[in-house]
C-alpha cells in the first residue's frame, strides 16, 4: 500500500487519541509524518568552554561534582550544582523549579545540559537536562530538529513517531524526480533527502537535502503550472460574441475616464472573453488603482455577450459596496444588479434568486451566501472574485459549477514583487493595475516619535472640524491578544477626551461579525467621524470623506500592511495624511517606515518588503495568496523555482512523459486541476 494510504494508526504506539492529535498538526498517514519537516534546528553541537559565548546557549558534556543544593525563595525553587567540563574546568549550574532532579545529581553522574551561559557569573542556567547519555540530542553534530507541536503532542514524542516511521518505512518512499534529473543536478533521492531532513548529520547535510526537496516540490508545480496552461487552451471554453468596441462603451458609463493600465486590463479580458477557452485570469493591482471597475466591466462585457455574471466578495460590506457601485456605474447600460448578502432578508431573497434562476437579473454581487445550493443562474458565463484567497478552494468550484464553463476573473490588492511574479505565475495571464487613477493627491506620509502622540491628535482634531474623517489604528497581534486589546482601550479612551464633540467608534476583531459590519457602515455613512480599531479594517473599504489614518506602533506591523492601510485615506478629492506613531528601534523598523515617506508605489514597497525581511520570512505569503511550499522558499530559492521551471516545460514537451511519467509523483501532478494548487488557501 501507498504511504499516503496508511494510516498513523499503523505505527505502534498510536491509538485514537494520538492519532487525533496528529490530525490537528495536518498529519494523517505515515506519508504526512515522514514529510513533517521542522521548522528550524537547533544547534546542540558540544564545544569546549573556551568557546562558550556570554549569553548564549550551549550544549555541555559534564560530571557532577559534589552535592547539588536547592534554595527557596518563596514557591519557587532554584537548584545548584557543581558541573565539571572538559575534564577539569569546575562551572556552576542551575535549575530553576526543577528540584526534584536533586536526587538524580549525585556526585560523579555524567550528564549533557543545554542552557543559556553567564560568564559573569560562570554559571550555567538549564533549559534541558540528560542523564548517563553520550551524545546530546540530535546525535554526536548537535543539529536537534524542532517541530512544531501541540498540547497533546510534545517535541520528544513527535521526534519518537517520526523517528519510528522512518525506521519502519522510510525505505518504501518512492522517487520523485525522473533519474535524468537527479543526475544532471546531482540530487539526492528522495528517501534519503526525507530522512537527512529529520537526522541531518551535518549542516552541509541538511543543505543537500533542502535543495532536493526544493527542487522537486518547485518541479512538480511547475508541471502542474504548465499542464494547466495547455490543458487550458485545450479545454472547451465558450467563444463570447463581446463587440470590439465594448471598452469604449463601457468607459461612456463611466464618472471618469479609465486609466491606461484599466484600460489595458479590460482590453485583455476583453480578448480572453471573445477566445474559445476559458478565462482564468488574475487581476493585481495597487491600493486604490481600480480594480472595482476593471471587475465590472468583465460583468458587462459578459452581459453584452448574453450572459450573467456573478461577482463575490468576502464581506458584506465589500459586497455591498460593489454592488452600490454596478448600480452606479451599469444600471445605465441596462443592466439589472442584484444584492445578496446573508442579512438580505427573505422576500428580497427569494426574489433575486428567481431573478437569477431566469435570467431577469444579469449581475449578482454577493458574498459567500451565493455559494448556497438554492442559488441557480440561467446562464452564469463570468465569475468574479475579489481578494479569491480568502474563499476556499472548494467554495471557488461550487460557484464555477454553477456555469457551464464560466470565465473566471480573479482580484488581488496584494502586489506581488515583481521578481517574484514570474517564477510564481509562471506564464498565468496576470493584469498588473500599477496606477492611480488621475486627480488623485498623493498621500502626505508623517513619521512622529510616539512622544509627539499629542501633535498627531491636534492633527485628526484639524481633519474632523474640517468635515473629513478619521481611522486611528493599532496593532492586534494574536500572541499578545490582551495587551493589545489594553492599547486599543487606551488609545480610545484617550482620544474620547481629546476629541469632544465628535462621534468616535471602536472596531476590533473581537467583535461579532454583524457588529462589525454595523460600525463599518455608520463609518462609511458618515455618522462616525473617527474609527478607533485594530487591523480588521477592511482591505477594500473604500471611503472617500475620510483623510487621514493615524497609526499607533507602526513599527509593528509589515510594510505590506502599512500600505495597504495607508491607501485607505487619499481615495477622494481631499487631500490625505497617513501618520506613523512609532518606536522605530531597530534598524529594519527604521527602514520600513522610512520607505512608507519615500514611495507610495505598492510594487516598489513589495519589493523594498523583500530586502527587509530576511530570507524565509516573507511574512504575509499566507496573507497575500500565494503558494506556499514545505521546504522551498520562493524568496531564498528563487533560482531553483526558475531552472525547475524550464525543467517542466522539458518534460512536458517529451512524448514519453505522457506514455509513462517516470515516477507516481509525476502522473499525480498532471492530474490534480492547477488552479487549486496556484491559489491554495
Ligand atoms: N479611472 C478612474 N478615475 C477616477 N476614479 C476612479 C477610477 N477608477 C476607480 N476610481 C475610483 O477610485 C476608488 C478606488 O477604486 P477601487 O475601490 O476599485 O480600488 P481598488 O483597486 O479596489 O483598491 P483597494 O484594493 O485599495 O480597495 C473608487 O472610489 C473608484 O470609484
Amino acid at each position: 500500500m501507498n504511504l499516503k494510504q496508511q494510516s498513523v494508526r499503523g505505527l505502534p504506539g498510536v491509538g485514537p487519541a494520538k492519532e487525533h492529535a496528529l490530525a490537528a498538526l495536518g498529519i494523517h498517514s505515515i506519508h504526512d509524518l515522514l514529510h513533517y519537516f521542522p521548522f528550524r534546528y537547533e544547534d546542540r553541537q558540544i564545544r569546549p568552554l573556551a568557546e562558550w559565548q556570554d549569553g548564549a546557549r550551549v550544549t555541555v558534556r559534564a560530571v557532577v561534582s559534589g552535592n547539588a543544593i536547592v534554595r527557596w525563595r518563596g514557591p519557587k525553587s532554584m537548584l545548584t550544582a557543581r558541573l565539571r567540563v572538559d575534564g577539569q574546568h569546575l562551572v556552576l549550574c542551575t535549575w530553576f523549579s526543577q528540584h526534584y532532579l536533586k536526587s538524580r545529581l549525585t556526585d560523579g553522574r555524567l550528564l549533557i545540559v543545554t542552557g543559556r551561559w553567564d560568564a559573569k557569573t560562570q554559571r550555567i542556567v538549564a533549559a534541558e537536562t540528560s542523564f548517563d547519555v553520550a551524545e546530546p540530542r540530535g546525535g554526536a553534530n548537535g543539529l536537534l530538529p524542532v517541530y512544531r507541536v501541540n498540547k497533546e503532542i510534545g517535541s520528544r514524542q513527535i521526534h519518537q513517531l517520526i523517528g519510528k516511521a522512518i525506521d519502519l518505512h522510510a525505505d518504501q518512499l518512492p522517487d520523485v524526480l525522473p533519474y535524468s534529473l537527479a543526475k544532471k543536478y546531482r540530487l539526492w533521492n528522495h528517501r534519503d533527502a526525507v530522512v537527512a531532513m529529520h537526522r541531518p548529520r551535518s549542516a552541509e547535510d541538511l543543505r543537500q537535502a533542502r535543495r532536493c526537496l526544493a527542487f522537486e516540490e518547485f518541479l512538480l508545480f511547475q508541471i502542474q503550472l504548465h499542464w494547466f496552461r495547455m490543458h487550458r487552451k485545450e479545454s472547451a471554453g465558450v467563444a463570447r460574441c463581446v463587440p470590439d468596441d465594448a471598452v469604449d462603451r463601457f468607459a461612456g458609463f463611466l464618472p471618469a475616464p479609465l486609466t491606461n493600465a484599466q484600460r489595458r486590463a479590460c482590453m485583455d479580458i476583453l480578448h480572453d472573453l471573445q477566445a474559445d477557452r476559458a478565462m482564468a485570469r488574475l487581476v493585481q493591482g495597487d491600493v486604490g488603482s481600480g480594480k472595482t471597475w476593471v471587475a465590472l466591466f468583465a460583468c458587462y462585457a459578459a452581459y453584452l455577450a448574453g450572459f450573467q455574471a456573478a461577482l463575490m466578495a468576502p464581506t458584506e460590506i465589500l459586497a455591498e459596496q460593489h454592488a452600490r457601485e454596478a448600480e452606479r456605474v451599469l444600471s445605465s447600460a441596462g443592466m439589472s444588479i442584484g444584492l445578496l448578502t446573508g442579512s438580505v432578508g427573505s422576500k428580497a431573497r427569494r426574489e433575486i434568486l428567481e431573478g437569477l434562476a431566469c435570467g431577469a437579473i444579469h449581475l449578482v454581487v454577493g458574498t459567500h451566501a451565493l455559494l448556497t445550493e438554492d442559488v441557480t443562474f440561467c446562464n452564469l458565463g463570468l465569475i468574479a472574485t475579489d481578494e479569491q484567497h480568502r474563499f476556499g478552494v472548494s467554495q471557488r468550484s461550487a460557484l464555477r459549477s454553477k456555469g457551464t464553463s464560466p470565465d473566471v476573473l480573479m482580484l488581488s490588492a496584494t502586489p506581488i514583487p515583481r521578481t517574484l511574479a514570474l517564477a510564481v505565475y509562471g506564464d498565468m495571464d496576470v493584469s498588473l493595475l500599477d496606477e492611480l487613477p488621475k486627480g488623485r493627491q498623493p498621500i502626505e506620509t508623517i513619521a512622529l516619535s510616539k512622544h509627539q502622540e499629542a501633535q498627531a491628535i491636534r492633527f485628526i482634531r484639524r481633519e474632523l472640524a474640517a468635515g473629513r474623517q478619521a481611522y486611528i489604528v493599532t496593532p492586534a497581534i494574536e500572541q499578545s491578544e490582551t495587551v493589545d486589546f489594553t492599547a486599543l482601550l487606551d488609545v480610545f479612551d484617550k482620544l474620547s477626551e481629546e476629541l469632544v464633540g465628535f462621534r468616535l467608534g471602536l472596531l476590533h476583531g473581537k467583535m461579532a461579525a454583524d457588529e462589525k459590519d454595523r460600525i463599518m457602515r455608520a463609518f462609511r455613512d458618515g455618522e462616525i467621524d473617527a474609527l478607533v480599531a485594530t487591523t480588521v479594517i477592511e482591505v477594500g473599504i473604500d471611503v472617500k470623506n475620510a483623510t487621514v489614518i493615524a497609526i499607533y506602533n507602526a513599527e509593528r506591523f509589515g510594510l505590506a500592511q502599512l500600505h495597504q492601510l495607508r491607501g485607505r485615506v487619499g481615495r477622494g478629492s481631499h487631500k490625505s495624511y497617513c501618520i506613523l506613531l512609532s518606536e522605530a528601534n531597530n534598524e529594519t523598523a527604521h527602514a520600513r517606515i522610512q520607505t512608507m515617506l519615500d514611495t507610495q508605489d505598492g510594487f516598489r514597497i513589495a519589493e523594498r518588503d523583500l530586502e527587509l525581511r530576511g530570507p524565509g520570512e516573507f511574512l504575509g505569503i499566507r496573507q497575500s495568496g500565494l503558494p506556499q511550499f514545505a521546504v522551498g522558499d520562493i524568496v531564498q530559492d528563487q533560482r531553483i523555482m526558475s531552472v525547475a521551471r524550464d525543467e517542466a516545460a522539458q518534460l512536458l514537451a517529451s512524448d514519453s512523459f505522457w506514455y509513462s511519467p517516470a515516477t507516481e509523483a509525476l502522473r499525480e501532478a498532471v492530474q490534480v486541476p492547477v488552479e487549486e494548487t496556484v491559489y491554495r488557501d
